[in-house]
């Protein structure tokens, strides 16, 4: 059977006993992959993105969790939940803008009190780890089927960053769409932009559609207004870290650009993203928390400064995209088209 390669790539795994990490800094030349042991492990690589993208670390965070557990259960299995707690700031303060991260740690936390005291929480843990797992790839297919349906067929599509395999549980969010829509016969190519400054267009998502066998284009983002203004694109689809309650979306830098481009060029904009992306107690984009970057990663290129000596950078990783320039957002429960405070309410089942 011809299994695609989106079938094997897991940026995220467990081992029976270890938390197994895809070192995506080192990709695509060299698949390396890490064995962590603890929470403070996990929030390293978190931080220092040997995993990344949001759904990706919500998983990795919950998997954390899981070896806190363990630790804590046999360092003082009389106070194990206090005993995790420094693990869980931790694995909190690893990077600020992917909601699921701060998703997962809650989902777990409510486990943990749910459980009994005086018997060990691991395997309770892990199932749980497991089951967020398990749910971010069946989301994904759900989603590549739901977006895929908004497409018609013939002309290209655009995407931004890397949103595959790579960036999620498995199969991808917007990538998950394009890759639906591929198999559908809907779309013949698609355009990446590389995706400056830590290049997951050209290193991750070309490298997944490659070995998809998709007809994938690299581009310099500031090519996306010219292959916009060739008429060359049907739709601009990208992925979030984090999605207010009025529906406006952050995502990698240069994603608002995007936006505007495809509003001025007639050009159809999805946002693809899991519910556990959407942030309710963000009420618009302003209080959604921008990481700001090491500036090294704008002036130096695979390890070697590019820019000239005594030059600075500004590098914020994520911008936000208003919710006038999004045409349909695209979840696991559904697609909203045009979303505003009252259909993202809805599609969250919260009282308006
Ligand atoms: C499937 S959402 C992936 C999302 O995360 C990426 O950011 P980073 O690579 O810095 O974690 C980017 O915003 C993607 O859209």
């Amino acid at each position: 059977m011809n299994t695609h390669a989106h079938d094997s790539i897991r940026a995220v795994q467990w081992t029976g006993t270890h938390l197994r990490l895809l070192d995506q800094r080192r990709l695509p030349h060299e698949s390396v992959y890490l064995d962590l042991d603890t929470a403070p492990e996990t929030a390293v690589a978190i931080r220092d993105m040997v995993v990344r993208g949001a759904p990706a670390i919500g998983v990795t965070a919950a998997y954390g969790v899981v070896l806190s557990a363990r630790h804590a259960w046999t360092r003082d299995p009389a106070h194990w939940r206090d005993a995790m707690q420094a693990d869980l700031d931790t694995l909190a303060a690893s990077r600020p803008t992917a909601v699921n991260l701060f998703w997962a740690l809650d989902h777990m936390r409510r486990l943990m009190d749910r459980l009994p005291d005086g018997v060990d929480p691991t395997a309770e843990l892990l199932l749980e780890a497991e089951r967020i797992h398990h749910d971010d790839i069946e989301g994904n297919r759900r989603m590549g089927e739901l977006g895929a349906a908004l497409i018609e067929p013939g002309k290209a599509v655009l995407t931004h960053c890397n949103t595959g395999s790579l960036a999620t549980g498995g199969y991808g969010t917007a990538l998950g769409v394009i890759r639906s829509a591929y198999a559908k016969g809907l779309i013949p190519h698609v355009f990446a932009d590389e995706t400056r400054p830590w290049l997951q267009g050209s290193r991750l998502t070309a490298w997944e559609l490659v070995q998809d066998r998709i007809p994938v284009s690299l581009l310099c983002e500031g090519a996306a207004a010219s292959l916009m203004r060739e008429g060359r694109i049907s739709w601009v689809i990208v992925g979030a870290d984090r999605i207010a309650a009025n529906g406006d979306a952050a995502n990698k830098i240069g994603t608002y650009g995007l936006a505007i481009l495809a509003r001025h060029h007639g050009v159809r904009f999805m946002v693809v993203a899991p519910t556990t992306t959407i942030d309710m107690e963000a009420a618009d984009g302003s209080a959604i928390p921008i990481e700001q970057r090491g500036t090294e990663e704008v002036l130096e290129l695979a390890g070697k400064r590019v820019a000239a000596d005594g030059a600075g950078a500004w590098n914020p990783a994520f911008d936000v995209t208003p919710a006038e320039l999004i045409d349909a957002i695209v979840t696991e429960k559904g697609v909203v088209a045009q979303p505003d405070q009252e259909n993202m309410a809805l599609l969250m089942g919260a009282k308006t």
